[in-house]
């Protein structure tokens, strides 16, 4: 029998005013996950001697270096966030395998990227599906060996 899909368990979140603008400090579900990931520079870019815009002080923090040194650095907080050093696998396995994989238990979830041209939001997703699959065949596998 099939099972009814539900939407994945709401979890409880403290949010600071910085990620939700007008949202207050107050504890309330939040069933969207937010990350970032901070792609490295490419060869273009570093040939042009651009710079990386953005710290990653620690895993839920972004920070935006501001050349001008009149104005203090604004900082952002996510549920997660990956630094330019990040594996893809990384990537997937701390933001974004459990809600790939709750399709597996009946449960309906969407991981979608979002960002401007050329942010790497094709080599992240690439790698994410990539890795989903892998695991979801193992499962099968795992599945249908055991019956
Ligand atoms: N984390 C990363 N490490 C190394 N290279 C990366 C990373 N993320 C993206 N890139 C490289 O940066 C370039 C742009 O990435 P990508 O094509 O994924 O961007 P995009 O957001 O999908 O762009 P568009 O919106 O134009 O389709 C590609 O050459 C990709 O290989």
């Amino acid at each position: 029998m099939v099972g009814t899909p539900v939407t994945p368990a709401s979890k409880m979140i403290q949010r600071t005013p910085s990620t939700t603008p007008g949202g207050g400090t107050r504890v309330r579900e939040e069933k969207i996950l937010v990350t970032v990931r901070v792609r490295p520079l490419s060869r273009r870019e570093q040939a042009l001697y651009d710079l990386i815009a953005w710290d990653c002080p620690d895993d839920h923090t972004i920070l935006f270096k501001n050349p001008n040194q009149e104005r203090s650095a604004t900082s952002y907080k996510f549920d997660k966030v990956f630094d330019p050093s990040c594996s893809t696998l990384k990537v997937y396995e701390e933001g974004a395998k459990n809600v790939a994989l709750s399709a597996l238990t009946g449960i309906n979830a969407t991981i979608f990227a979002y960002g401007q041209t050329s942010s790497g939001k094709t080599y992240t997703m690439r790698g994410i599906t990539e890795n989903a699959v892998t695991d979801i065949f193992e499962h099968i596998k795992n599945v249908s060996c055991a019956l």
